[in-house]
């Protein structure tokens, strides 16, 4: 038995950071949407007792490392089961780039698994088994958009942001979550206002929504990759209605409303950045067209 499953990147819209918490990590407040760049899973069923996990992409760690295996191996401890898994990804979000692609992957394998094993566990259910393998699973596991508190894990779901274009662009470059949020000076921060972004969604409201993106990552990593910034910039110079880092980067995306303008804005960064895609927000959940 086989199933396919679609794991989709996310952007934050915006991601504020409240306070360090004793544990080490940090309290957010965070508005998330999915879009339509994603990565594809194969599940099959394996009768006997065991986790296999294979990529094409050799950016991916294979085995114990890889988060579709961490997060089917959680399931099987926490629910006791005997059942085995081969799972086959198909990367074509880039990797370590604020995308949340190894999350949407681990999320994609519990939504699967929940079918394949016939567990019959609710999303709520997933996304706290979820929780125990990275902050951003449990809202992969939802999808859609939603307002993300916590260390990201407490998930209120929000409708769809107004419809748009996201045009991504990721360069060459690497970074690492826990060094970023390591970096981050609390004192400097200007945090973005997440009630109104809320409100912007709630009506519809395109342009509120653009004036409001903010992210207080963007700061560390475009501090240290100035090309990063340079990238921003050359966004809005196109005429994106707002741009910003995703999570903690380095992908950084432009909003467009209009066909034309996301066609300028995409043909102007293909020039002189290899990885860019115009996307569009995917906006609700239980669209991932697994089959
Ligand atoms: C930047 C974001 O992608 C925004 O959605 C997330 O906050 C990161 O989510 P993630 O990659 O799933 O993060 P995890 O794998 O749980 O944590 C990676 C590292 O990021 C730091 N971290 C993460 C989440 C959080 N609320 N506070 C933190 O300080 C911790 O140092 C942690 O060791
Ligand atoms: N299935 C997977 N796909 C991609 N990366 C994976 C996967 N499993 C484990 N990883 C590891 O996880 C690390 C982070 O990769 P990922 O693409 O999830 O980053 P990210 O988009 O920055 O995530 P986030 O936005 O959640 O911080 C990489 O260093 C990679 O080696």
């Amino acid at each position: 038995m086989k199933l396919h499953v679609k794991a989709p990147a996310k952007i934050n819209l915006t991601l504020d950071v409240l306070h360090k918490r004793s544990d080490g990590y940090h309290e957010l407040e965070m508005v998330m949407t999915t879009v339509d760049l994603a990565d594809r899973l194969e599940l099959t069923l394996l009768e006997e007792d065991r986790i296999i996990v294979h990529s094409e992409s050799r950016f991916v760690p294979s085995g114990e490392r890889n988060l579709a295996y961490q997060a089917a191996d959680m399931l099987k401890r926490e629910l006791n089961i005997r059942k085995g898994v081969e799972i086959s990804i198909e990367k074509h979000i880039p990797v370590a780039a604020g995308l949340a692609g190894g999350s949407s992957d681990a999320a994609a394998v519990l939504r699967g698994l929940n079918k394949l094993w016939n567990l019959r566990l609710s999303l709520h259910e997933l996304a706290e088994i979820g929780a125990k393998i990275g902050s951003d699973v449990p809202f992969c596991v939802y999808g859609g958009t939603a307002l993300a508190k916590g260390r990201g894990e407490i998930i209120t779901p929000l409708p769809p942001p107004p419809s748009c274009w996201v045009i991504l662009a990721k360069l060459p470059i690497g970074v690492s979550t826990a060094e970023v949020y390591e970096n981050l000076s609390l004192d400097k921060i200007e945090h973005p206002n997440t009630e109104i972004m809320v409100e912007a969604i709630k009506n519809n409201d395109y342009f509120t929504m653009c004036q409001n993106v903010g992210n207080v990552l963007e700061n560390v990593t475009l501090m240290r990759y100035p090309e990063v910034a340079d990238i921003k910039e050359d966004m809005l110079r196109f005429g994106a209605d707002a741009a910003l880092m995703s999570g903690s980067g380095p992908t950084v995306y432009a909003l467009a409303r209009h066909d034309s303008r996301m066609h300028r804005i995409y043909n102007g960064l293909r020039g002189f950045c290899r990885q860019v895609y115009a996307v569009r927000i995917l906006g609700k959940g239980e669209e991932w067209g697994d089959s």
